[in-house]
């Protein structure tokens, strides 16, 4: 068998293509930025064109660097940004008008709209999901209203509908229409104890069945690939927060992973049984491999982690690459009591306030740059807190130590902060692709190139462990005061 797995990791900001051993160990590694496109304040789109002429340029750079070929890869795998929304047409594979992210608000009258209904409930039970800006199906039938035709065309089978990983599975396979169960479960569409597509929501969300995919298990083979890497099975999809739960191997019910990209996503593995939330947290489905039974996760999901550095860096131009806000924020000892609420967005878990915005708050005089980007940084932790005290009050099981990665995590001074804030320990992988890993797995699993999950897990590494080390009195204060800005970043957007 050939000695190396890919996995193609389609992320909010950019798309990388790695190449693992049987170890676990990186051999190669390419990555290209796509274009974030702001047509009205809240709305975010992507061109799904450009997404997989990267996602080519990225195998292929990979490859060149690294001297392989793709008959050398075993199998692929694709991790994936999730809920973003794609609208293509069957004849001519061309998208029908760029995607929306998952971040995009622009369907908050329609969350609005449902919620005065009474449905919110009842959709929450099918599919573990709040009524939300953030996940497809409204997005879905705002393009099926706002472009000529669509829903005509979606109708009759001839646009349609894919999350990220199903674009990229099309391109991939060169026509197959599919859609991994994840991903699925990310849509509002699927319900998550059948893991298919469930007719009183596609009724509810006024969504055509002809237009939607097939689904499939998170490891399986789906197809030979085209696109550069001909030949070699694609094998395994995972949305890339679900691929980061496997990546850390998190397989044992308790077992808990933080992701700081973008957003930062904190997933707990919860075994075979759905747990239907009390505390704001998204019920979704762990992975499915292959035959064996759906796991199940809970999840708190914070949209906005790493945006605010980039955010900082193009918006501001306060830095001029991501890494610089670390010596920045440590330019300064403390926040010098300024707070910022990253609501761009609303807020996700647990508070679902689609009515709040970003907020910076206690500047005076004295305040300066470096408190700023300290506020950044500590938002992420602030958010990670509120969603784990979330989490343990949920699942009644305390998380003795919390595990991270995402490239925020790359931030010492953050992972310090986090451990002081949470009053708990935290571990940082030593790989922090483990997204991309996570789809590896998935992959090398579906073809036997992993013989099983206890093969993976014996790859886990730890790099750094970052231990709480703040006086109670100091934590409660900085807590309050954040407690204090969220505040007044509600009721903002009406
Ligand atoms: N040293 C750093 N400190 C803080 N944030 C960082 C650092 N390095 C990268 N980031 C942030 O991490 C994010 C990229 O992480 P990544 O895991 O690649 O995200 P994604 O998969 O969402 O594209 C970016 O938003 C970037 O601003
Ligand atoms: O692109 P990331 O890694 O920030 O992940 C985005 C999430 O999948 C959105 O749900």
């Amino acid at each position: 068998m050939s000695r190396f797995i890919g996995a193609i990791d389609q992320g909010t900001t950019s798309t990388r293509f790695i190449v693992l051993d049987r170890e676990g160990a990186i051999v190669a590694r390419d990555q290209r930025e796509h274009r974030q496109i702001y047509p009205r304040p809240g709305w975010v789109e992507h061109d799904a064109a450009e997404i997989w002429t990267n996602t080519r340029a990225v195998i292929e750079g990979a490859l060149t660097k690294s001297g392989l070929k793709p008959r050398d890869l075993a199998a692929v795998g694709v991790a994936n940004q999730r809920e973003t929304t794609v609208l293509w047409d069957r004849a001519t594979g061309a998208p029908l008008h760029n995607a929306l992210v998952w971040m995009d608000t622009r369907t908050q009258p329609q969350v609005d709209r449902l919620v005065a209904q009474g449905v919110g409930e009842a959709i929450r039970a099918k599919t573990g999901l709040p009524l939300a800006t953030y996940f497809s199906a409204l997005k879905l039938a705002w393009l099926l209203d706002a472009i000529p035709d669509a829903r005509v065309k979606a109708e009759k089978g001839e646009a349609l509908f894919g999350t990220i990983d199903s674009w990229l599975i099309w391109n991939l396979t060169g026509g197959r229409h599919a859609i991994e169960a994840t991903n699925a479960s990310r849509t509002q569409l699927m319900s998550l104890r059948t893991l298919q597509w469930d007719d009183d929501l596609l009724r509810l969300f006024d969504i055509p069945r002809a237009c939607l995919p097939e689904i499939v298990s998170s490891s399986d083979v789906y197809g030979a690939c085209v696109g550069g890497i001909d030949g070699a099975p694609l094998a395994g999809a995972l949305g890339d927060q679900h691929a980061a739960l496997l990546g850390q191997a998190c397989l044992k019910p308790g077992d808990a992973k933080n992701t700081y990209g973008t957003g930062c996503f904190l997933l707990m593995n919860v075994g075979e049984t759905p747990h239907v939330s009390t505390q704001g947290l998204i019920s979704t489905l762990a992975y499915k491999l292959g035959d064996a039974k759906p796991l199940y996760a809970l999840e708190g999901s914070i949209a906005i982690a790493g945006a605010l550095v980039q955010w900082l860096r193009d918006n501001l131009g306060l830095i001029d690459s991501s890494d610089d806000i670390e010596r920045l924020a440590r330019s300064v000892p403390n926040n010098g009591d300024v707070y910022f609420v990253p609501a761009f967005s609303g807020l996700y878990a647990p508070r679902w306030r689609g009515d709040a915005r970003g907020i910076i708050a206690g500047l005076t005089r004295f305040s300066n740059k470096g408190h700023i980007a300290r506020a950044a940084l500590e938002a992420a932790a602030f958010q990670t807190r509120e969603v784990l005290a979330a989490m343990v009050a949920d699942a009644g099981v305390e998380i003795a130590a919390l595990k991270v990665d995402g490239g925020m995590a790359a931030n010492d001074l953050l992972m310090q902060f986090q451990a002081d804030i949470l009053d708990a320990p935290v571990v940082r992988a030593r790989q922090l692709e483990t997204t991309a890993i996570g789809a590896a797995y998935a992959a090398g699993l579906a073809v036997g190139f992993y013989a099983s999950l206890d093969d993976i897990a014996a790859h886990w590494r730890e790099d750094r462990r970052f231990t709480p080390n703040m006086e109670p009195e100091e934590r409660l204060r900085l807590i309050a005061s954040w407690e204090k800005a969220v505040e007044r970043s509600l009721g903002w957007a009406i």
